[in-house]
């Protein structure tokens, strides 16, 4: 284990020095897209207006005969855009596949100046990001980059599960960590067959009335990535990391996905993956918090005055713990609206008809 004195020192000579804070910019929707799939690839300037994260994925979904195709097709688009305030962000194959050594050294060297974060699937525990950590060094140093990547982890592995705190801490670079719900369930051996979501046979169902059992009960179906979800949220929480829903893989289904990303969003979550352009919206909607809630939150720190004490807002109780999470809503809103005057003007008006 490294001292904690050298956390924050270079892994390589020349390499830029590590980020003491991660950065926290917009990153509602990470919108994936196959960079060697010319159709996608032709959407993309006019997508990245639209997103706060644009993904270009060399890992699953792309055939392995694709590969070298993908890569090289994120290098063009990385050199021949420029996504302004729209992160850039990569997908590269995992560590124990034959390509992702040339996607590391080909996207660092070629446009390492122009990537923000890298996204590593299938990570097991802290080796596995302390390997990309000196390996990204080593890469920055040589391309003479004066800032550093960061680093985003899939939790898609059992042993990523039960490692998942020591991986949030495992470098500086650790920018955040995505649930990745089809090969962790693959993983774990469940046996669902669908990317992400619920599933009809996971339920509760109420007692029966009576001695017939098999009269109508009612059913609750239960959320199966809810252990995970906040086991990650806790991980990123305690490491000042973000954590992100991963893929809603039932595209038809926006109703269903807006929930998931809702549920995610209300345990803490920052963002979600969008896989198709009709999930950029949800997203959006969902990981903006919704104007009355902005508006409520500023009410409440407004009568809270220096947060300390507890207050009657209509009716319910409010102290220095639900100030605090009036904090969180009401700074996400202004990181938000910062960017997104439509976004400003709804919550200032909805502000103002609380606070007048
Ligand atoms: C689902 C698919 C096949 C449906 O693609 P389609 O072409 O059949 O759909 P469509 O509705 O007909 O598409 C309409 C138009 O939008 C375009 N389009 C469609 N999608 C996009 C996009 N993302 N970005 C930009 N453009 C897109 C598409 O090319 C088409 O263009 P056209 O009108 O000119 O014909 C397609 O949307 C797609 O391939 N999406 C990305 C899938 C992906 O990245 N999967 C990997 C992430 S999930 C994962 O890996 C799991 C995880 C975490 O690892 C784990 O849980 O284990
Ligand atoms: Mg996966």
């Amino acid at each position: 284990m490294r001292s904690p004195k050298d956390f924050f020192a270079p892994l390589a000579l020349g390499a830029p020095a590590p980020v003491r804070e991660i950065p926290v910019t917009p990153s509602r929707m990470i919108h994936f897209f196959d960079p060697g799939n010319e159709k996608m690839a032709a959407k993309v300037p006019d997508i990245a207006k639209k997103v706060d994260v644009l993904l270009g994925n060399l890992e699953d979904a792309v055939r392995a005969d694709r590969k070298e195709a993908a890569r090289a097709g994120l290098v063009a688009i990385a050199k021949a855009n420029d996504f302004g305030k729209t992160q850039l962000w990569t997908r590269v194959n995992s560590l124990d596949s034959p390509w992702v050594l040339d996607d590391l050294i080909t996207l660092v060297t070629e446009i390492g100046d122009k990537l923000d974060v890298i996204m590593v699937p299938k990570v097991e525990g802290a080796q596995d990001i302390h390997y990309v950590d000196r390996l990204l060094a080593q890469l920055e140093a040589r391309a003479g980059l004066t800032k550093p990547l960061l680093v985003h982890a899939i939790l898609e592995t059992a042993s990523g599960v039960a490692n998942v705190e020591e991986i949030a801490g495992a470098s500086p670079r650790m920018q955040g960590i995505s649930l990745g719900p089809a090969d962790l369930a693959a993983s774990r051996r469940m046996k669902t067959t669908r990317v992400g979501g619920g599933h009809p046979g996971y339920l509760v169902r109420t007692d029966p009335a009576g001695e017939d059992l098999t009269e109508d009960r009612t059913t609750y179906q239960q959320d199966l990535w809810h252990y995970t979800v906040a086991r990650m949220v806790d991980a990123c929480a305690m490491h000042g990391i973000l954590p992100y829903y991963g893929p809603f893989g039932d595209i038809r289904d926006v109703v269903a996905c807006e929930d998931q990303f809702r549920n995610a969003f209300l345990l803490g979550c920052v963002g979600a993956w969008s896989l198709h352009p009709v999930q950029i919206d949800i997203a959006k909607k969902v990981f903006s918090p919704s104007p009355s809630d902005v508006a409520w939150a500023r009410r409440v720190i407004a009568e809270m005055g220096d947060g300390t004490g507890a207050v009657m807002i209509d009716g319910k109780m409010q102290d220095d713990a639900s100030v605090k999470q009036c904090r969180v809503v009401a700074e996400l809103a202004d990181a938000l609206a910062a960017d997104d005057p439509e976004l400003a003007a709804a919550y200032d008006a909805a502000t103002k008809e609380v606070l007048g």
